[in-house]
């Protein structure tokens, strides 16, 4: 009998494909991820392929730009509600006197064109809880400014009329609505975030009713103990919202597991179609991603994401930005840089000439961006290797620091050998030197480049060589 019994586990055993190899969740989780690995469908691999993003924080913080009473607010801008020099009710009565009138969505949409975004984040609501669209669930809204228009409505148009795809920020924490909790501390605390945590769920649906052309959601506002106590809420949201809009991308941000744990569950396994917790940072090698889909949101003065009249500390220059770009791309990343408008519906002058000079540089030099990823090459000085994900036998050299000797390093992964170089820009051919092992020098023509450049790398596979360069399909 026992005999029997074995061999019929062990049947079910290989039966189920269980190997001791295979990393076996320790702990039982109902809300912790659903899914081991990429998600690989048409719409992510869009995501995957966008390469560049813009970011927009607009709202009622940007009327005060950081200020108030002639004091700077030393946080992120649009946290100034927080700041305890400003009565809460000076700062919800700021709707009444929110009048863009010189917010125009298609030049919006125009100048994110120009610098080459592929996708762009908008905020309909913040922490503060005031909405930029007209929500029959709250009268917080942009229908009772003076401006009265959707705003929401105009951008995702314009955008969507370009090309570029749009997602909505939307903060779950809403300190302007009295039912929000921190924590759940009390029974009355439990039944008033019960009560928001259905408002939350309606405003997003309207979201979906109203904007059906949205690509996903970007949450924010998730980190306190209220939102960890609701991890099997954030999973069933997770899922109605797919289950009303096939396709729909979520990032790390919106769940939490049976244990309160966010972006990783109890086990380690990402939850959410891509990591969210790259803000202001990126990572340094593509081991600390884990594999994992990823964007890097990035501001350009060191943090604050809301208009802010003073920008305190270094202002990144754009060739900084489009080298944390190509560095983002290189580790399967995308790029996404804010802007934070000014109360009155244009950009600062800095924001515009950035988005310029990285649409300048995309012009000519997006075919190393767009649709590349990773390629498992030892890291060099002078830059950052990509490669296309529809082409095993092309890799770019995205150069930022030409060394004296003219002559960039290349070691391959072995068996793959270089078979041509030459400038992106130009085509100008460059001479391959075979090092010993299996490196390379590409030498550059003594030209002083001012600007990044590509150097395109044609491969073929050595005598039993295989392309292992890291390929998504
Ligand atoms: C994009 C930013 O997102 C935020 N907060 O993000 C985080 O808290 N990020 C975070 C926190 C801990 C670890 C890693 C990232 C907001 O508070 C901020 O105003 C802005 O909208």
């Amino acid at each position: 009998w026992l005999s029997s019994g074995l061999l019929a586990l062990l049947i079910l055993l290989f039966s189920t494909g269980y190997s001791q190899s295979e990393k076996q969740d320790t702990i039982p989780l109902l809300h912790g991820a659903h899914r081991i690995g990429k998600r690989m469908d048409v719409d992510m691999n869009r995501w995957r392929g966008y390469g560049l993003g813009q970011f927009i924080h607009w709202g009622l913080y940007s009327i005060l730009g950081g200020d108030y009473n002639g004091k700077h607010y030393n946080g992120a801008a649009e946290w100034i509600r927080s700041w305890n020099q400003l009565p809460n009710a000076v700062y919800d009565s700021l709707y009444k006197q929110f009048n863009p009138k010189d917010f125009n969505a298609d030049k919006w949409a125009a100048m994110a064109k120009q610098m080459g975004v592929k996708y762009v984040t908008i905020t309909t609501k913040h922490h503060d809880g005031f909405c930029l669209w007209p929500s029959k669930y709250t009268s917080y809204n942009i229908s009772n400014t003076p401006y009265k228009k959707d705003i929401i409505k105009q951008i995702v148009d314009a955008y969507t009329k370009v090309g570029i795809d749009v997602y909505l920020y939307f903060s779950v924490m809403d300190w302007h609505n009295p039912d929000w909790r921190y924590d759940l501390k009390s029974a009355s605390d439990t039944i008033a975030f019960n009560k928001f945590k259905k408002f939350t769920q309606s405003q997003l649906e309207e979201q979906l009713r109203m904007y059906p052309q949205i690509k996903g959601f970007w949450f924010d506002g998730t980190w306190d103990n209220s939102w960890k106590k609701s991890g099997a809420f954030s999973d069933s949201l997770d899922q109605d919202l797919k289950r009303i809009h096939p396709g729909l991308i979520i990032g790390s941000r919106l769940r939490a597991d049976d244990y309160g744990k966010r972006h990783f569950d109890s086990n380690g396994r990402l939850m959410g179609d891509y990591e969210q917790g790259w803000e202001r940072t990126i990572p340094e090698t593509f081991a600390d991603t884990h594999g994992n889909d990823w964007e890097c949101d990035m501001t350009i003065p060191e943090n604050g994401w809301g208009y802010a009249k003073q920008w305190m500390g270094h202002w990144k220059t754009s060739d900084e930005l489009i080298e944390m770009l190509a560095k983002c791309v290189s580790l399967d990343g995308n790029f996404v840089l804010n802007f934070g408008p000014k109360p009155n519906g244009t950009f600062r002058q800095k924001e515009v000439a950035d988005a310029k000079a990285i649409g300048d540089w995309m012009k000519i030099n997006n075919t190393a961006i767009y649709n590349c990823a990773h390629v498992n090459w030892e890291k060099q000085d002078w830059g950052y290797f990509t490669t296309p994900t529809s082409q095993d036998d092309k890799v770019y050299m995205i150069v930022f620091n030409v060394p004296v000797s003219g002559a960039l390093r290349v070691l391959p992964t072995k068996n793959i050998l270089l078979k041509k170089a030459y400038l992106l820009d130009g085509d100008k051919q460059l001479s391959i030197e075979k090092l010993d092992g299996s490196a390379y020098f590409v030498h550059l023509p003594n030209e002083g480049q001012k600007q990044p450049f590509v150097v395109v790398l044609e491969t073929e596979k050595g005598k039993n060589g295989k392309q292992d360069i890291n390929k998504h399909i």
